[in-house]
């Protein structure tokens, strides 16, 4: 088992209950995205398996340890275990491409080799391969601040790729690419999980992406699960019923949620399989 939420209640710091009651399990090696509406609780329930954020009740496994993970040297070795791909990755500006990349395993060197590679980066060739599966090697020694959003972005999956976790947590991962980077991002994403055998959970706007790359679809709308089901079960009448109350056309690749206008659902339209 990769991770297990049992009846989980997450409560925001002013006290909104952003999770009321969810039970979510996945084995090692499974590929699940997240869909749903805006403010669904799609980031809260990443951040609760991510160990960002605890659980007010209920109970959580992560990575066969149980949460809150205590003590610190527990909860540091826990999330050296776990790589987070942000929407828009917290990079400073003044970093090095390749040392943002380095860092993602600080977590896993020791204090020695994390010191030194920031002073200079320890493991270059290896920063540069994983920035190559983003095709953004000829940026290795950029500052972040001279990076597009969409470049960014995959900077923070390069630094995920470079990682190697073994769970994986991707809140809007290709938000700032373009459709056809978006699916071969998406897809190098679920790639690579699979080929490590690591478990890799995203939340997704675009519902397309989503169908088409992914075997499981986990539909959240105000912080409950409303379906768990193998992607090919996935059908309109689910999607439309879990984006309702914004009333509008499903939010697809081509069209996000911010340019869907009410019309016809687009489920069955725009992309290739990416399986
Ligand atoms: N730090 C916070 N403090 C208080 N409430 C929060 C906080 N973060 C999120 N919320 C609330 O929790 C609910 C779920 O938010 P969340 O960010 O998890 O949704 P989401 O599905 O990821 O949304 P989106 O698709 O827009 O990113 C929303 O109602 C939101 O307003």
């Amino acid at each position: 088992m990769s991770f297990q939420l049992n009846c989980v209640e997450l409560a925001h710091a002013d006290g909104f209950v952003a999770l009321p009651d969810v039970s979510l399990q996945a084995q090692a090696g499974e590929c699940v995205a997240l869909i749903g509406p805006s403010g669904a609780g799609k980031t809260s329930l990443i951040s609760v398996l991510g160990t960002a954020l605890a659980p007010r009740s209920g109970s959580a496994t992560v990575l066969g340890a149980a949460l809150p993970a205590a003590p610190d040297a527990a909860r540091r070795a826990l999330r050296a275990r776990i790589g987070t791909v942000h929407q828009a990755p917290p990079l400073p500006g003044r970093q090095r491409v390749v040392t943002a990349v380095l860092a993602g395993r600080l977590g896993q060197w020791p204090a020695w080799k994390s010191l030194a590679s920031l002073a200079y980066p320890m493991d270059i060739a290896g920063a540069r391969a994983a920035l190559e599966r983003v095709d953004l090697a000829d940026k290795l020694f950029a500052r972040c601040d001279a990076l597009s959003g969409g470049q960014l972005q995959r900077v923070g999956i390069a630094r995920v790729l470079y990682q190697q976790a073994d769970l994986v947590l991707a809140d809007e991962p290709v938000s700032a690419l373009d459709p056809v980077l978006a699916q071969a991002t998406v897809r190098l994403l679920v790639d690579d999980a699979a080929a490590r055998g690591a478990t890799l959970v995203a939340s997704l706007h675009a519902v397309d992406l989503a169908l088409s790359c992914f075997p499981r679809i986990v539909g959240i709308k105000a912080g409950r699960i409303a379906f768990d089901l193998p992607a090919h079960e996935v059908n309109d009448t689910l999607l439309h019923l879990l984006y309702a109350s914004e009333g509008q056309e499903l939010p697809t690749l081509a069209k996000p949620r911010s340019q869907a206008l009410a019309g016809t659902p687009s489920r069955t339209a725009p992309l290739a399989v990416c399986q």
